[in-house]
């Protein structure tokens, strides 16, 4: 696993329509050692999604650094994960093919690859559904085959943007369970991006606000683990870590 340095990183884009430039990360540094999990939250338009999409090298950053394991991210690659709320998994291969795609780009052999898949399928109580095509899965199943499809690139920075978003809210709080006990055993460094306050303190050690481009407050979030929620539902620490950052979000 590898840390993340994000140092004095801005981002300008022009906007077309305005005719004007639009800074959406403004000298922002944050440090997030290898295998931590970060939440982080943000009112709209705060630069949530820019920070992720400059972390995972899809668009290049105008000033600062970014380095994963002390290299410079230059571009997209093997050690970074992603996973977005539309998860798109190949509608013609299996789930099993599907979770198996990427280690078969790595050149990983398929007896191996598929031993790879079915043991991430395993971790995330997917086994069943193997042999299954997308289109016969719930919403929520689909969901869960992307997270693993990630993992099972064993990536050293997984980052996720509002990965659970379009799901129920019951269905919600058993991807996020199975999301900090994957974590928990595989231990990648996490940078989850939410708007559900719930969601960043109950997943995170730490939850970063942004606002307008820049680091508005970090906090951490001591909580043991495993969390489950039907004990943190009732944990006053639980409600008084969720109150400060529901704070921080309406103030940004
Ligand atoms: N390609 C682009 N061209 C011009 N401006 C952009 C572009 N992408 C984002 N922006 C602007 O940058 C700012 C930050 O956008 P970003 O999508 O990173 O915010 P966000 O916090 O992820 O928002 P949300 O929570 O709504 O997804 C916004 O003002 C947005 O309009």
């Amino acid at each position: 696993m590898k840390s993340l340095t994000i140092r004095n990183l801005s981002k300008t884009y022009f906007d077309v329509h305005a005719g004007a430039n639009v800074t959406a990360v403004r000298d922002m540094s944050l440090e997030v050692p290898a295998g931590e999990f970060v939440s982080i939250v943000g009112p709209s338009g705060c630069g949530k999604t820019t920070l992720l999409n400059m972390i995972a090298g899809f668009i290049p950053h105008t000033e600062g650094e970014i380095t994963v394991g002390g290299q410079p991210v230059k571009g997209p690659g093997p050690d970074r994960g992603v996973v977005f709320q539309s998860w798109a998994l190949f509608p013609w291969r299996t789930v099993l093919d599907n979770v198996a795609f990427g280690p078969k780009m790595r050149g990983v052999g398929r007896a191996e690859r598929e031993k790879i898949a079915h043991d991430y399928l395993a971790l995330a109580k997917l086994s069943h559904a193997a042999g299954r095509y997308p289109n016969e899965l719930s919403g929520g199943m689909q969901q869960r085959v992307g997270v693993v499809r990630a993992l099972a690139n064993e990536p050293d920075v997984l980052l996720m943007d509002e990965p659970f978003a379009s799901v129920d809210a019951q269905t919600r709080m058993t991807l996020q369970e199975e999301l900090t006990r994957i974590w928990e055993q595989k231990r990648p460094t996490v940078i989850f991006i939410t708007h559900d306050v719930a969601e960043a303190v109950f997943l995170g050690n730490r939850v970063v606000a942004l606002s307008k481009g820049r680091v508005l407050e970090e906090i951490a979030v001591d909580l043991p683990r495993p969390r489950v929620w039907d004990e943190l539902n009732e944990d006053g620490r639980f409600k008084a870590l969720c109150g400060r950052v529901l704070q921080l979000v309406r103030s940004a």
